[in-house]
């Protein structure tokens, strides 16, 4: 037996709730939720074994193959736009994922970002974060998720207009701008178990839009990139500049019991909510709020149950400062 350097590496990638009422497609946030990865890679170099494992959300119905699973697609993506045809052998690959699936608190952004690090460490190919994210973007084509995921914080991001040319490589695709979020607004996350595809919510969008409702959002969208930051913040502002007519009104078709949850829960009625709105594409709500985290939470359960969603649960997150890592040990 021949035995080659081996390595041993845990990758982390964080949670993210996208939009924010205004924002579509444009706002994120990181949460402290991690989806993690623990590699070894090398050892004995006459072994090809291949061994990938997978605990928590997902895993009964996430595939482990490399072809087919999201991580190790992300990648072989980089690997292959490298010169590089294979992952590495021996591998094994141990995945433990707290991030409900197809909830919309970014589990496909938070394994995207993590498989671009895997293909970026294998590789040992040293990527900058700003060309990390141009491959995150090659995968996931809105910017909010994995921005959110690779940089951490409260983060808005616009892609480049691009040629079909520019699409032949791998394009400089996008800009991002770190915003300030006050640490003392906690993100609830009331999740419904049932899952809503991306897809799904994404083809129920209109193809174009009234000006009157693109101008409703633009407004809300510049106050709340600074609301989120003051403190104390002013709730009042927050709950207004939280409103959307650009994605909400049309994927209430999907989630029983969306406006009544929205409309229902105020700052009037529960001291400390600062606004409410749908968490990335759905189900999930987010709640922006400084206290009162539970009572919040159950009266958007409760609502959910008379809309005949019997399940949820939920969760109290902090936006979290650090976005995703990839640590030797
Ligand atoms: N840890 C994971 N490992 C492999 N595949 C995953 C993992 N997490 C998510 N996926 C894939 O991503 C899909 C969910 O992506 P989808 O974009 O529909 O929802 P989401 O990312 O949870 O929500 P949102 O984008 O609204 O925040 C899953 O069905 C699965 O195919
Ligand atoms: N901005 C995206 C986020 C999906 O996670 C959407 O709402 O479709």
């Amino acid at each position: 037996m021949t035995s080659t350097t081996s390595r041993h590496f845990r990758i982390s990638a964080p949670a993210s709730t996208a939009n924010i009422g205004p924002g579509f497609d444009v706002l994120g946030a990181s949460l402290s939720l991690y989806l993690t990865l623990d590699v070894h890679v090398g050892g004995d170099s006459n072994s090809q074994d291949f061994e990938m494992t997978y605990s928590g959300e997902g895993a009964k119905d996430v595939p482990l193959t490399p072809e087919h699973n999201l991580i190790t697609k992300a990648a072989l993506y980089v690997l292959s736009a490298n010169g590089i045809q294979q992952l590495p052998r021996p591998l094994k690959i141990h995945v433990d994922n707290p991030i409900p699936l197809g909830r919309g608190l970014g589990s496909s952004g938070a394994a995207v970002v993590a498989g671009i690090l895997l293909g970026d460490a294998l590789g040992q190919l040293k990527l900058s974060r700003s060309r990390l994210l141009d491959y995150c973007l090659m995968i996931e084509r809105h910017p909010d998720n994995v921005a959110a995921a690779l940089v951490g914080g409260f983060v808005a991001s616009y892609l480049r207009e691009l040629s079909p040319e520019d699409m032949e490589g791998i394009p400089e695709s996008e800009s991002l701008l770190e915003l300030g979020w006050n640490k003392n607004i906690k993100c609830i996350a009331i999740v419904p178990q049932f899952k809503v595809a991306t897809a799904e919510a994404r083809s129920v969008l209109p193809s174009s839009y009234q000006r009157q409702d693109v101008i409703f959002n633009f407004q809300r969208l510049a106050v709340l990139t600074t609301a989120l930051g003051q403190n104390p913040p002013d709730s009042d502002l927050i709950y207004n500049a939280m409103q959307d007519k650009v994605h909400q009104p049309y994927r209430k078709t999907l989630i029983p019991g969306l406006p009544e949850v929205l409309s229902s829960i105020t700052p009037e009625k529960y001291d400390g909510l600062l606004g409410i709105c749908l968490s990335g594409a759905g189900p999930t709500i987010l709640a922006l709020a400084t206290k009162n985290f539970d009572a919040i939470a159950n009266a958007a359960q409760a609502v959910f149950k008379e809309h005949g969603i019997q399940d949820s649960f939920y969760k109290v997150l902090d936006v979290v400062e650090d976005g995703s890592t990839c640590v030797d040990l």
